[in-house]
C-alpha cells in the first residue's frame, strides 16, 4: 500500500479509540502515526498528567495548538488527537483545512469501561468519573457533532471500527485531494505552450 498524502485527524471524546484506531490505520497504510499526547509527552519530558498538575491545563492546550499549527508535517500522517484538542476555538476549522477529520463516538458508559483502569487521563482521575464525563461531554458535544464524519463505536469490535475508518478516510482523502488540487495554481509555466508551438 502506498503512503497516503492527505493527513487524517482522529478526534472525539476520551476513550473512543483514537490512539488505537490511528495506530492500526497508520500501520495498514504504511504511514506515520502521530499521537499528539505522546508527542507532547516526549517533547516536555513528562506525562500529560504531570503537565496538568505542574503547569496547568491551559499550558497543555497551548501545546496542542502549537502542535496543530506548526508542529507536524502537512502531508502523510495519521494524527490521533487528544479528546479536548478539537474543542478549542478555531481548531476544527484548522483541522478541516489540513486533511480528513473523523470523529469517533462512544456512549459514556462505554467510555467508562474502556478508561477505568487507566490513570493517564487527568480529567478522569476523580471520585466519580462518570459524572465528570457527563459535565465535560455536555460542553463538548456540539463541537464533536460538527467534527468531520462521525463513527459510532459502541458494541463494535476494533477491526470493524478500523475497517470503517479506513473506508471513510480513503473516500474523503480522494475528495480532499481533488478539491485542493483544483484550488492550486497550474503546475506548468504559462509560457510553455508558446514555447512548444515555436
Ligand atoms: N471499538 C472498541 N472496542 C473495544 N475496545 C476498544 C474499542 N476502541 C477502543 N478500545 C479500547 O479502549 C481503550 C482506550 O482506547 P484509546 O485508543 O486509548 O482511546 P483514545 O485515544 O480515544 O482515548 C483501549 O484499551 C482500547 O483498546
Ligand atoms: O479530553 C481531554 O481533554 C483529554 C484527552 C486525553 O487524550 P485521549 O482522548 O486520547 O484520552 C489527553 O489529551 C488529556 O488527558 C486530555
Ligand atoms: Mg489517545
Amino acid at each position: 500500500m502506498t503512503t497516503p498524502v492527505v493527513n487524517l485527524y482522529l478526534v472525539g471524546f476520551m476513550g473512543t479509540g483514537k490512539t488505537t484506531v490511528g495506530r492500526a490505520i497508520a500501520y495498514r497504510l504504511g504511514a506515520k502515526l502521530i499521537d499528539v499526547d505522546a508527542t507532547i509527552e516526549r517533547e516536555q519530558g513528562k506525562p500529560v498528567s504531570k503537565i496538568f498538575e505542574e503547569d496547568g491545563e491551559p499550558v497543555f492546550r497551548k501545546l496542542e495548538r502549537d502542535f496543530i499549527e506548526s508542529g507536524h508535517p502537512a502531508r502523510g500522517c495519521i494524527v490521533a488527537c487528544g479528546g479536548g484538542l478539537v474543542v478549542q476555538p478555531g481548531m476544527l476549522e484548522l483541522l478541516d483545512s489540513r486533511g480528513v477529520v473523523i470523529c469517533l463516538h462512544a456512549s459514556l458508559e462505554t467510555v467508562l469501561k474502556r478508561t477505568r483502569h487507566s490513570k493517564s487521563r487527568p480529567l478522569l482521575n476523580v471520585e466519580d468519573p462518570l459524572a465528570r464525563m457527563r459535565e465535560i461531554y455536555s460542553v463538548r458535544e456540539p463541537i464533536y457533532r460538527k467534527a468531520g464524519t462521525l463513527l459510532l463505536t459502541d458494541n463494535r469490535s476494533l477491526p470493524d471500527v478500523i475497517a470503517h475508518a479506513m473506508r471513510v478516510y480513503k473516500r474523503e482523502a480522494a475528495d480532499f485531494l481533488r478539491t485542493h488540487r483544483l484550488a492550486e495554481p497550474p503546475a506548468t509555466n504559462p509560457a510553455a505552450p508558446d514555447d512548444r508551438a515555436g
